[in-house]
């Protein structure tokens, strides 16, 4: 049997992946969105938030997960991140598996993942894509963010495998220092290719 072609989609911190998985999605192929998911199940009433109330108490209230302060917690302490992951991560893999069997009968699906090549992820896909831009034009983006900080960007790179590495390891590098059409032309351009290859 016939099942689609996996596509691992990753980058760093700011590198613009939600943008990138956006396009994808506009062309018509399904997208998983990891973040997305974590946000959903850590929402109001999402399935998550009892089991991180019980594991940081305080972190939670009535609009779910308090992200700034719950990241206030764990970015810094690699043992407390450790035990959020342990909670989310599985509940991700759940989820991921159910979009599969949604999407069995496509010829390709999109998984949108930071964290792919640090948590292995890159092992289960077909193809891995990687967004990338200039260093320079990542801080600036990251840095316009609300409530983000030189010290907490300095710090989640930290946790992040370089983006000197991860444009060496991955099948394919989508730029996003280009203009936004730019990019949905690669985009556009990368499918037709994978399209391509699966009929050869
Ligand atoms: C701690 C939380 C609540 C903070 O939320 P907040 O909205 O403030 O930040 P956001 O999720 O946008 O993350 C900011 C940046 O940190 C990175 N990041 C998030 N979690 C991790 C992690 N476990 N390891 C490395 N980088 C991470 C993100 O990729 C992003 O680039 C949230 O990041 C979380 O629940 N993280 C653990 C789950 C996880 O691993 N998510 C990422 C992959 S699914
Ligand atoms: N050519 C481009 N491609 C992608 N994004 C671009 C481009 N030009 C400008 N941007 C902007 O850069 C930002 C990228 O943010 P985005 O949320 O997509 O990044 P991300 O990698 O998903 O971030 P995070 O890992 O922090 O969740 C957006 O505001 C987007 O509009």
């Amino acid at each position: 049997m016939t099942r689609p072609l996996l596509i691992g989609l990753t980058g760093s911190i700011g590198m613009g992946k939600s943008t990138v998985a956006d396009m994808f999605e506009r062309a018509g192929v399904p997208v998983f969105d990891a973040d997305k998911e974590v946000r959903a199940m850590q929402g109001p009433g999402g399935e998550l938030v009892p089991a991180i109330e019980a594991e940081f108490p305080g972190s939670t209230g009535d609009e779910g997960v308090l992200r700034d302060a719950l990241g206030q917690q764990v970015f810094g302490d690699p043992e407390a991140l450790g035990r959020l992951e342990a909670i989310v991560h599985p509940a991700v893999a759940k989820r991921r598996g159910a979009f599969l069997i949604e999407h069995a009968g496509q010829d390709m699906v999109v998984f949108d993942i930071p964290l792919l090549f640090e948590k292995g992820g890159h092992e289960a896909v077909d193809v891995v894509v990687v967004v990338s831009a200039p260093a320079q034009t990542q801080r600036e983006r990251v840095l316009a963010r609300p409530g983000m900080t030189p010290d907490k960007f300095a710090h989640i790179l930290t946790l992040q495998v370089p983006d000197a590495e991860k444009r060496e390891r991955a099948d394919y590098v989508i730029d996003t220092g280009t203009p936004l059409a730019e990019t949905e032309a690669s985009v556009r351009t990368l499918i037709d290719h994978l399209r391509d290859q699966g009929r050869s």
